[in-house]
């Protein structure tokens, strides 16, 4: 049976880096995309202080706006939250949920991470579901169980292709330099993969980003790695160059 053809996404998060002066990256992002597109679709995650004026500079181009978090309500006393409709209403058309930071920082259970991607949805953003495991867990031989847990908690049953992206970030390798060995990524990626098309009709189509420590040296070896359909890139994604070097990896030679 023939492969299906999916779009790779390549995502840049810059979590919270970014003042307005660094919109200049943005701009000189999408100069160097428009001479030289890639074969990806494209999208930075900045602060939500700076979502408003990246749409409006972007606009018409080949990089989309993303959030980086959202609430799982539409409104309400929720003081200093942001809910995934303000974030449409802003221009964005992603939104990461369950990132292992926010795991971390705000003891974000899998099943809070549901919510929000069902309101993300609600909202008709695409939500950028993250899974991985903790290098203790990868030691004792639990890693699959621990994101096959993820996944089962975290993605709400009316993900579609279309409106939901796992990625997949070991979260040993955020941030530290270090990488899986491919052949470690592609067995996880198959493992997320089975578990996609065994749940959705078209979950042999959704895509599975890896995430952790991406840049342009080893871009072109981790987008290869088969189920892989693009990154999810932390620091590389602050400098145009750094981004557009990983963005290689979807161009011809
Ligand atoms: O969201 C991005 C990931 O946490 C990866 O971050 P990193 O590329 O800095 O390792």
């Amino acid at each position: 049976m023939a492969l299906p053809i999916i779009t790779p996404l390549v995502a840049g998060n810059w979590k919270m880096h970014g003042l307005l002066k660094d919109l200049e990256e943005a701009r000189h992002l999408q100069a160097l995309l428009t001479e030289n597109p890639a074969q990806a679709e494209v999208l930075l995650c900045p602060p939500a202080t700076l979502i408003h004026p990246m749409t409006a500079i972007l606009r018409g181009g080949l990089v989309s706006v993303g959030a980086q978090d959202c609430h799982s309500l539409e409104k309400g006393a929720h003081t200093g939250d942001i809910s995934a409709k303000m974030l449409a209403d802003l221009g964005a058309r992603y939104v990461i949920v369950g990132h292992s930071e926010r795991r971390e920082d705000h003891n974000e259970t899998s099943e809070q991470v549901r919510e929000k991607a069902l309101a993300a949805h609600n909202a008709t953003l695409c939500a950028i579901i993250c899974v991985g495991e903790t290098l203790s867990q990868r030691d004792a031989g639990w890693a699959e169980k621990i994101v096959l847990d993820q996944l089962a908690h975290s993605v709400p049953d009316g993900a579609t292709a279309s409106n939901t992206v796992i990625a997949y970030e070991p979260i040993w390798a955020i941030g530290t330099g270090r990488i899986p060995k491919p052949e470690d990524v592609a067995v996880m990626h198959q493992t997320i993969r089975d578990h996609l098309a065994d749940r959705f009709a078209l979950g042999d189509q959704m895509r599975i980003l890896y995430g952790g420590s991406v840049k342009a040296s080893n871009a072109h070896i981790l987008m290869a790695v088969p189920n892989v359909n693009g990154a999810l890139v932390g620091g590389s994604s602050l400098k145009a160059l750094d981004f557009n070097g990983i963005l290689d990896a979807y161009r011809s030679k």
